[in-house]
């Protein structure tokens, strides 16, 4: 590990089309945000592992030898490929004093944080002593993907602590990447802290965290989009609380409930995904208004679909109307079931309309801005670079 410690950071992500139904095979569109989750790590003291948490008011620290004589108790095999299992996560709740029903940000933060360390030690070493802090960008739970950047930001730094990964930041540089090999290691244990947090994740966010970009993701297999036009978002959050978890539950639960009815409508959704990527791969850089049309019937469709499937909010319908009373078509993006959507704006669309439908979507309490997409994925920084920001998280703590 450096002396001076490290910041990495992994961005957010929008998914365009195929939330929900990516958790059950089919194909999704993703794209990363210009909203970043940040982690600085350094070497701490007294033997111990500190994290700072202040986006979910965690503020906690364990001994390792504790840590470590619970993994030795454990004797599991924490392999990357393998779900965490229920018997591991129990006894980290009780080693941290999280009681076994509670499913809050906190406690799922810690979880995820522990299961890492622990998971991450087996494999490849103790994770030295650190203090860990985490500050974001982005909203938590509100269908940004903050889980899957938190994630690959764990991954990436206690993968480099104990020595599985190098240190690629030369010097006089300010940012670094890992090679791609290294990058597919930390997408595969930033899928286990999703897998912590969400149930059962399908791997896009994480995928998009670490990889960053414009991808298609089916069953795993990552594929990024050939040639992705400059797309204009609006993203708007409606504020409305809820878990990704709970939401993919009940998806599920429904697909059981109503298979024959619930396939086509996954099938319908996939279709969506394959049409919208063949639309913007045929798209120029920079496209004009003619294109517009079928990506905006594209979004109406799916909008309904995930409605039919369970995930709709009445903010999110709200959302949906407002827009519209200004010609702008949105869905929900993420989970749903409030949380955020996305609204499509036309290379036409001009300032004044835009702000007229921020100023709609505003009064009814909702946050707005228009975001860059197609960010770099998990990125190692000087910390010089970034110092102003480190310093502040950093004095807080
Ligand atoms: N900055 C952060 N620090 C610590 N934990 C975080 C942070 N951001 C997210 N989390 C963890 O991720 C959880 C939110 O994950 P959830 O999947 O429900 O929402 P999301 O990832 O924002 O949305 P989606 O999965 O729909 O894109 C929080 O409850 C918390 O446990
Ligand atoms: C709802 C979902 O499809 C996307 C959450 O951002 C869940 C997942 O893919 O893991
Ligand atoms: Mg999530």
């Amino acid at each position: 590990m450096a002396e001076r410690g490290l910041v990495v950071s992994a961005p957010g992500k929008v998914i365009l089309h195929g939330e929900h139904a990516v958790v059950h095979g089919k194909a999704a569109l993703a794209v990363a945000l210009g909203l970043r989750t940040f982690l600085c790590l350094r070497p701490g003291g007294e033997g111990r592992l500190r994290v700072r948490l202040p986006g979910v008011g965690v503020l906690r620290s364990w001994e390792r030898p504790g840590l470590s004589a619970l993994r030795e108790q454990l004797g599991a095999d924490f392999d990357e490929s393998k779900p965490p299992s229920a018997e591991v996560l129990e006894a980290l709740k009780e080693f941290a004093g999280i009681p076994a029903e509670a499913s809050g940000p906190d406690s799922l933060a810690i979880l995820a944080f522990l299961y890492m360390c622990l998971a991450i030690s087996a494999k490849y070493g103790d994770v030295p002593s650190v203090d860990i802090v985490v500050w974001s960008e982005l909203p938590t739970g509100a269908g940004l993907g903050s889980s899957a950047a938190y994630a690959v930001c764990l991954a990436a730094a206690l993968l480099h602590a104990c020595g599985a990964i190098s240190c690629p930041l030369k010097d006089g540089e300010i940012t670094a990447r890992w090679t791609e090999e290294e990058m597919t290691l930390i997408n595969s244990w930033a899928f286990q802290g999703e897998r912590v947090i969400h149930g059962n994740p399908s791997g896009v966010d994480n995928a998009v965290g670490t990889w960053g970009g414009a991808l298609r993701y089916q069953s795993g297999k990552i594929k990024a989009l050939k040639r992705v036009p400059t797309l204009r978002i609006l993203l708007t959050n409606t504020k409305v609380p809820r878990s990704t978890k709970v939401l993919v539950a009940g998806v599920k639960e429904k697909i059981l409930k109503f298979p024959a009815i619930m396939n086509p409508v996954l099938d319908s959704i996939d279709a969506i995904s394959q049409e919208c990527q063949s639309v913007l791969e045929a798209m120029p850089a920079n496209p004009s208004p003619e294109h517009y049309p079928v990506l905006e019937e594209l979004f109406d469709i799916n909008q309904h679909h995930l409605n039919v499937i369970g995930v709709g909010h009445p903010s999110l319908d709200r959302l949906c109307r407002v827009t519209a009373s200004h010609g702008l078509h949105s869905k929900l993006t993420g989970a749903g079931g409030g949380g955020c959507g996305i609204t499509l704006l036309r290379p036409d669309t001009t300032p004044q309309a835009v702000e007229a439908a921020k100023r709609d979507l505003c009064a009814c309490g909702f946050e707005c801005w228009e975001t860059d997409i197609g960010a770099p994925g998990v990125t190692l920084h000087s910390s010089s670079s970034l110092k102003a920001q480190v310093l502040h998280e950093l004095s807080e703590s």
